[in-house]
């Protein structure tokens, strides 16, 4: 894995002058961040040597390279979920190939249901922790040392100095948040009534698809992780409408002029 990594390191670092520290995950319709993003370099995943291909709909599937506000930062328009049938190494090959690039500092979003009966749709949640509800874990295997150790601590898998940023820059410029604990589990189905109720009483205040192998694989080789989670739709039960996809999407792009100028403000804070 570390020799294709690094080909893949290669091949971006002969495409792409720029050695931005920064990087953003775009959840489920968040892409349009991207429209902030200055002096952009496109780079189709499938142009990528070793990476894989985005199938589901709203992720678009490729690297962006700019500037925010003059900060150099690296989006990834689409990322990949487990429940398209990827090994977990493949879910968190990007995030590899961002560290060994220079990455820094990761900002990683998602689209959620809301378990905390306190959140609504359009509610900006800031990732305090996660559950990991997978059933498994990115790290799972023979350990290579050049990347991380074999047992990585998650005591601060969302950096505490990032969280108090990104706490500052929305209370300067009177942006609402809610925090709390993201719960991952595989999907593709959305989770029954029953599910929900035992994911509130483990704690949990929003529940996804993604971000947890992320986010353990960026603490693993020493990243920090800043977690926003954009809440679609209540969890099964507390709403008492059925979930689709196209749903989600349409609030997520909705909620994403909150989440951009969040985002941007909080980027332009990393220089
Ligand atoms: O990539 P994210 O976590 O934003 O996508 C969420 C979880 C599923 O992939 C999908 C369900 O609607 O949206
Ligand atoms: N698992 C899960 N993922 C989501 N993504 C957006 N809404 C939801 C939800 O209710 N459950």
């Amino acid at each position: 894995m570390y020799n294709k990594v690094m080909e893949t390191v290669e091949f971006l670092n002969e495409r792409v002058e720029m050695r931005p520290k920064v990087a953003i995950i775009l959840g489920s319709g968040l892409g349009d961040l991207v429209d902030y993003i200055e002096e952009k370099i496109e780079i189709p995943y499938e142009e990528i040597p070793n990476f894989p291909v985005s199938t589901v709909a709203g992720h678009a599937g490729k690297l962006v390279f700019g500037k925010i506000n003059g900060v150099e930062v690296l989006a990834m328009k689409g990322r990949f979920h487990y429940y398209e049938g990827y090994e977990m190494k493949q879910v968190t090959y990007p995030i590899y190939v961002m560290k060994q690039f220079g990455i820094e500092n990761m900002i990683v979003s998602n689209a959620a249901g809301g378990i905390n009966k306190n959140f609504k749709p359009g509610t900006l949640m800031l990732i305090t922790d996660f559950i990991n509800m997978f059933g498994t874990n990115p790290l799972i295997g023979k350990n290579d040392e050049r990347f991380g150790v074999r047992f990585p601590d998650m005591s601060e898998a969302y950096s505490k100095e990032l969280i108090s940023l990104a706490k500052k820059v929305a209370e300067k410029n009177n942006e609402k948040y809610e925090e709390g604990t993201y719960l991952g589990t595989t999907g593709p189905s959305y989770e029954t009534a029953a599910e929900i109720k035992m994911m509130s009483i483990m704690g949990a205040d929003a529940v996804g698809m993604s971000t947890v192998p992320e986010t353990i694989v960026a603490n693993y080789l020493g990243i920090k992780v800043l977690g926003i989670s954009c809440i679609t739709n209540m969890a099964t039960g507390i709403a008492q409408t059925a979930h689709s996809h196209e749903a989600v999407v349409d609030i997520a792009v909705k909620t994403g002029e909150r989440f951009c100028k969040w985002v941007v403000d909080i980027v332009s804070e990393l220089k």
